[in-house]
Formats: structure tokens, C-alpha cells, sequence
């Protein structure tokens, strides 16, 4: 049962986040003189980006990239590298390395290669990883109907990044698979506004991962950190 914590608003649990990511990300540059961080894009991350540039972390020795990325340029408000850059990058996390998911390929299967290459600079497995929700029960761009989603969800996939395409996707995304992401030291899924808490709810219930895909994390034997505000 992942552990759930429940904050009165969104100040209070971007502090609680940043200091939870802030710890994983310590340890491991303790441990290996490194560390990577993994976060998710969307409309929810922007507080908790903001609080966590503000921290006092070995940032030099931290890479930073995305648990999912929309296939467009960074010049687009829906490019979550550009919300990174915008709100994570800066103050003291200025120092820190950003391995973007996306290019200037037309596609993300022809940029497939060159991203796949892009992170092997970061240090595995991730120290950590923040994952968000949407209203369907996709996670990163594991979506309901994607054409690359039983591949992305297989806990014995060989493949750490896929493209992936879905109806409700919007653009064509690229994704770190399941298994990459749940071999991070700590993991956290963070989630906001009182329209998620029955999403959240019909997730933990019975059903195909298929139809909710953050059911296979929920599901996972690992521990998950839920952070949630209304
Ligand atoms: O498209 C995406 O959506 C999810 C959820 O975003 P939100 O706007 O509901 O917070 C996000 O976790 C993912 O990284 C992003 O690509």
C-alpha cells in the first residue's frame, strides 16, 4: 500500500516534496558523488519547481530530466522542458545538468536514438522520480489506447525509453518506461486538486492497468510516496 500524505495546500506540499526529493537526491550524491532526478510535466509540477530551485543541494552533481516528454518544441508552452527550464533551473538548481527527452527530429522515433544516447550522461538507476497523474490515469505518457503501452508497461521490457502515440496523448510523446522508473531509490507521485482524489481512488480499485496505466505503479512491490493537496 503506497503511503499517502495530505497537505492543506499546495504551499505546504511543494516544501514537503522538495524535501523529500531534496533527501533521495543528498544520499545519493553522498553514496556516488552524483545523482539524477527525474520529474513530470503538466500543469501540477510549477510550485513544487519553484521551492525545490530555492534548495541548498550539491546541484553540480545532479542531472535533471523528464519522466515523459510532448514531441515539440521547447518555443511551445505545452514543451515540459520548457517548464523545467522555466521553474526548476534557476536559483541555486541553475548548476544543475538537463538532459532533455526531446529534439529537432520530425518525429520522436527518428529522435528516439539520439535521446537514448543523450542519457546515458546521467547516473542509473535515478535517485528519484516524480510522477504525476492525469484525469484518465495516465502517468509519464503511459496513456489509455497508446500504441506502445503494454511494451511500456512490461516490468521485464529491455527498453528504458519508448515513443508512444494515444488518443487523448495530444502530440506524439516520448516516455521512460516502467521499469527504469521503478528502479528509482525514491519515488513519488504527486497530485493536486479535489477532481483527482476519485481518479486516485478508482486507480486503487480493481481494473486493467491498461485502462488506468498509474495502476501498474500503484500496484508495484516497491515503496511510492503519495503527496496530495485539494
Ligand atoms: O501530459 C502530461 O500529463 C501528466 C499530468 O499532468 P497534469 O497537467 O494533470 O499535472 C504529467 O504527469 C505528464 O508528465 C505530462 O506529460
Amino acid at each position: 500500500m503506497p503511503g499517502m500524505h495530505e497537505f492543506k495546500d499546495g504551499t505546504e506540499l511543494a516544501r514537503a516534496l522538495a524535501d523529500f526529493v531534496g533527501a533521495a537526491l543528498a544520499a545519493r550524491v553522498t553514496r556516488d558523488g552524483m545523482a539524477s532526478l527525474a520529474v513530470s510535466g503538466g500543469r501540477t509540477p510549477t510550485r513544487f519547481f519553484e521551492e525545490l530551485s530555492t534548495r541548498d543541494l550539491p546541484w553540480e552533481k545532479i542531472a535533471v530530466t523528464l519522466v515523459d516528454e510532448r514531441w515539440v518544441r521547447e518555443t511551445s508552452d505545452r514543451s515540459n522542458a520548457r517548464l523545467v527550464r522555466e521553474h526548476l533551473l534557476k536559483g541555486k538548481a541553475a548548476a544543475a545538468k538537463f538532459i532533455a527527452l526531446a529534439n529537432d527530429a520530425p518525429t520522436p522515433e527518428d529522435g528516439l536514438f539520439a535521446v537514448n544516447e543523450a542519457l546515458e550522461e546521467l547516473s542509473w538507476p535515478l535517485a528519484c522520480v516524480v510522477l504525476g497523474m492525469g484525469d484518465d490515469g495516465h502517468t509519464a505518457s503511459f496513456f489509455p489506447g497508446g500504441d506502445h503501452l503494454e511494451e511500456a508497461l512490461d516490468p521485464k521490457g529491455m527498453l528504458g525509453l519508448l515513443p508512444m502515440r494515444a488518443p487523448n496523448a495530444g502530440e506524439p510523446r516520448i516516455t521512460l518506461t516502467l521499469p527504469v522508473l521503478l528502479a528509482a531509490d525514491a519515488l513519488a507521485l504527486h497530485i493536486e486538486g479535489a477532481a483527482k482524489l476519485p481518479v486516485l481512488e478508482a486507480a486503487l480499485g480493481e481494473g486493467a492497468e491498461t485502462e488506468m496505466p498509474i495502476r501498474a505503479v500503484l500496484r508495484a512491490s516497491r515503496p511510492l510516496d503519495i503527496f496530495w493537496c485539494p
